[in-house]
């Protein structure tokens, strides 16, 4: 697997640290890397043995590169996955808020039986999709939300004083007003009633450290409740160490010949 990655931040170093150094995908490499800020990026090229491009196009263009790894923020993939997805080229989406736009889902779902390419979304920083494809899978899913819970360092706005509810509505609405911390609501509706029928609170607490997630689903298979309490990324508050390691996860079993769940 020749790997682009687009996005040298948290997620994209952690990626490089894993497996360009660490060697924990055994037969891939990221060999290609575009990010924004190109001092950083021509720095995470030399220490991580990878090659920056100067940019996003000819890294999407390149031959040398199978699969490209979206790991900066919802506007990269609504710019760039009908491009990447159009070459052939699979794509892993971190920023999967961009999909809550349901006619881009379908464009993009059509650009792929065409082009035979596919797009791979990552659980993030959650969990509990499983239970929520197989309850709808009968059409018998009733009711699912989601309440986030991070220190205020990692929301926009937020009191560092006092609790507060941030935000209180639809999974929709969620991800236009906070696209770097609610990505996990998109995917949740992608694997259940959709985001208008996700519910979604976020609470910015001072007395947290860890981003939080508690998800809660009903209907004829009973109920579900799930609690999540993550490390945050030692660099950036907003994102959870799992997201990062969800990304590997879906890299490592993408071809398996057994699949679990
Ligand atoms: N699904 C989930 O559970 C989660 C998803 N995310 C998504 O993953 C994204 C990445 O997360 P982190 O690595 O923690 O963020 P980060 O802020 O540490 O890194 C983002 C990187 O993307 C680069 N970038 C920004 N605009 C760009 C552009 N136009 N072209 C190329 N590179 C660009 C930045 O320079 C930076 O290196 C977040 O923005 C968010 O959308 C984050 C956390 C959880
Ligand atoms: O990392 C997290 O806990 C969740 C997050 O930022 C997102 O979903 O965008």
């Amino acid at each position: 697997m020749r790997i682009g990655l687009i996005g040298g931040g948290n997620i994209g170093k952690f990626l490089l640290q894993s497996i360009n150094m660490n060697g924990l995908l055994p037969d891939g490499k990221i060999v290609g890397l575009y990010s924004r800020n190109q001092q950083s990026a021509e720095q995470l090229a030399r220490e991580f043995d990878t090659e920056n491009y100067l940019d996003i196009q000819s890294l999407i263009e390149s031959a040398a590169i199978d699969l490209v790894i979206e790991a900066a923020n919802i506007q990269v993939v609504k710019d760039y996955a009908a491009t990447i997805l159009k070459s052939g080229k699979d794509l892993v989406v971190s920023s999967v808020g961009a999909l809550a736009d349901g006619d881009f889902y379908q464009q993009l779902e059509k650009i792929c039986q065409e082009a035979r390419s596919k797009i791979y979304l990552p659980a993030g920083a959650i969990g509990g999709l499983d239970i929520l494809k197989a309850a709808k899978s009968i059409g018998e899913l009733e009711s699912v939300s989601i309440i986030t819970r991070k220190p205020p360092q990692a929301l926009p706005g937020a009191p560092v004083d006092r609790e507060q509810v941030m935000f209180e509505g639809t999974a929709k609405e969620a991800i236009e007003l906070f696209p770097k911390n609610i990505n996990v609501s998109i995917i949740l509706s992608l694997a259940g009633l959709g985001p208008y029928k996700t519910g979604v609170k976020i609470i910015s607490d001072p007395a947290v450290r860890k981003n939080s997630h508690l998800i809660e689903a009903a209907g004829s298979f009973g109920a579900l409740s799930l609690q999540v309490e993550n490390d945050p990324m030692p660099n950036n508050p907003k994102t959870s160490y799992l997201a990062a390691l969800s990304v590997l996860s879906v890299l490592k079993n993408k071809d398996a010949v057994v699949k679990v769940g």
